[in-house]
């Protein structure tokens, strides 16, 4: 272990299709998202904290309520940091039960991920924890040789690191699927370019989760028919995303266009929608852009298809609105004119892309153009962190 100690991170993540559906046995597709949650595990002082449980397994609610007891928090608190406290008490506990004590030890954690905004931060916080614990105690390796600026677990290992991030999630949300972890501990491939949206407006998972359960229960006949169709959209996203790299043809777009708008309805039928994001998809359709809510809703952030080089008829009327000469106005023979379209084509959907931003931003939404795709949890040495990084750390 380095002076900094040991240095871990994992990813946000960005559902594409199938969020609360995922938590009824239905498909998902999510990627990792380019920000991540980054930890810090230093050997503590002599103080330490020893508690045994009487079993290892999925926490149960008497073992919850006599952790919540122990650490002064009140049986229904949802505040961030009794969760954040419970979910490591419950980890720290349970791992030290099945393989040894885990040593004192100070950690620090530090996110570019925005808290409780439905891009996983809390599955990001889960995966560095059971991994830095599971370490501590010996329970896996140390991958990262000397002179190595990252290094990541054999699959086995992960393995376990996503099932102990999941426990930790289940203290968090209640009731959760598995793929926030899944896409946290093991990273996954790029595929689309998107717009990612954060309305700030603030939600709990675990409530949202949990009034789409008592939905489905009051109305089984009209809900269940509900999440097949996200069900069957998450599939029928994944076959075009299949197909697209052996044939990047233009046509693909607007089906992968059409699944979002009907998901997104979907997902406000299934009551997890917001004004908020109502207002975030009919801004961004004024400029022939495609999005819907991610992750659990209510709030939160949205997401925003941006097809590579390509523009709907609404976009190229902004092309050629902001164009100089406009495009009425070209008098050239139409070897040229077809040049000039072209031209306005691939650069229409930066121009529609920075129009929806602007527009976006006056709703007072943060928004940013970002990287999907990005590896799952990784061991640090100090020198690979970016020094802000180091700094935050070293503060929290
Ligand atoms: N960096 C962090 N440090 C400590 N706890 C965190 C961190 N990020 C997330 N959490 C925990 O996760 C909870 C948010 O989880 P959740 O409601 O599922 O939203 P999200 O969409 O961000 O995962 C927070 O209330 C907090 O308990
Ligand atoms: C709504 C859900 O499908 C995703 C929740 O994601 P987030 O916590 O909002 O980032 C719940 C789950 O899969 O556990
Ligand atoms: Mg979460």
């Amino acid at each position: 272990m380095s002076e900094h100690g040991l240095l871990v991170s994992a990813p946000g993540k960005v559902i594409l299709h199938g969020e609360h559906a995922v938590v009824h046995g239905k498909a998902a597709l999510a990627v990792a998202l380019g920000l991540r949650t980054f930890l810090r595990l230093r050997p503590g002082g002599g103080e330490r904290l020893r508690i045994h449980l009487p079993g290892v397994g999925p926490p149960s609610v008497e073992q919850l309520d006599v952790l919540k007891e122990f650490a002064g928090i009140a049986a229904d608190a949802s505040a961030p940091d009794s969760l954040a406290v419970l979910a490591f008490l419950y980890m720290c506990l349970a791992i030290s039960a099945k393989y040894g004590d885990v040593p004192s030890v100070d950690i620090a954690v530090w996110s570019e991920l925005p808290t409780g905004a439905g891009l996983g931060s809390s599955a990001a916080y889960t995966v560095c924890l059971a991994a830095a614990l599971l370490h501590a105690c010996r329970a896996i390796s140390c991958p990262l040789k000397d002179g190595e600026a990252t290094a990541r677990w054999p699959e086995e290992e992960m393995t376990l690191i996503n099932s102990w991030a999941f426990q930790g999630e289940r203290v968090i949300h209640g009731n959760p699927s598995g793929v926030d972890n899944a896409v946290g501990t093991w990273g996954m491939v790029p595929t689309l370019r998107i717009l990612l949206t954060n309305t700030k407006v603030p939600r709990s998972t675990k409530v949202l989760v949990a009034g789409v359960k008592e939905k489905i229960l009051k109305f089984p006949a009209i809900m269940n028919p509900v999440l097949d169709s996200i069900d069957a959209i998450s599939q029928e996203c994944q076959s075009v995303l299949e197909a697209m790299p052996t044939n990047p043809s233009p046509e693909y777009y607007p089906i992968l266009e059409e699944l979002f708008d009907i998901n997104q309805h979907h997902l406000n039928v299934i009551g997890v929608g917001h004004p908020s994001l109502d207002r975030l998809c009919r801004v961004t359709a004024s400029h022939g852009l495609h999005s819907k809510l991610t992750g659990a809703g209510g709030g939160g952030c949205g997401i925003t298809l941006l097809p590579p080089g390509q523009c709907s008829l609404l976009t190229l009327h902004e092309a050629v609105r902001v164009q100089s000469p406009p495009l009425a106005a070209l008098s050239c023979p139409p070897a040229d004119s077809l040049a000039a379209l072209a031209f306005l084509l691939a650069d229409a959907t930066p121009l529609a892309v920075e129009a929806a931003k602007r527009d976006l931003c006056a709703c007072g939404f943060e928004c940013w153009e970002t990287d999907i795709g990005a590896p799952g949890v990784t061991l640090h040495s100090s020198s690979s962190l970016k020094a802000e990084v180091l700094h935050a750390l070293s503060e929290s």
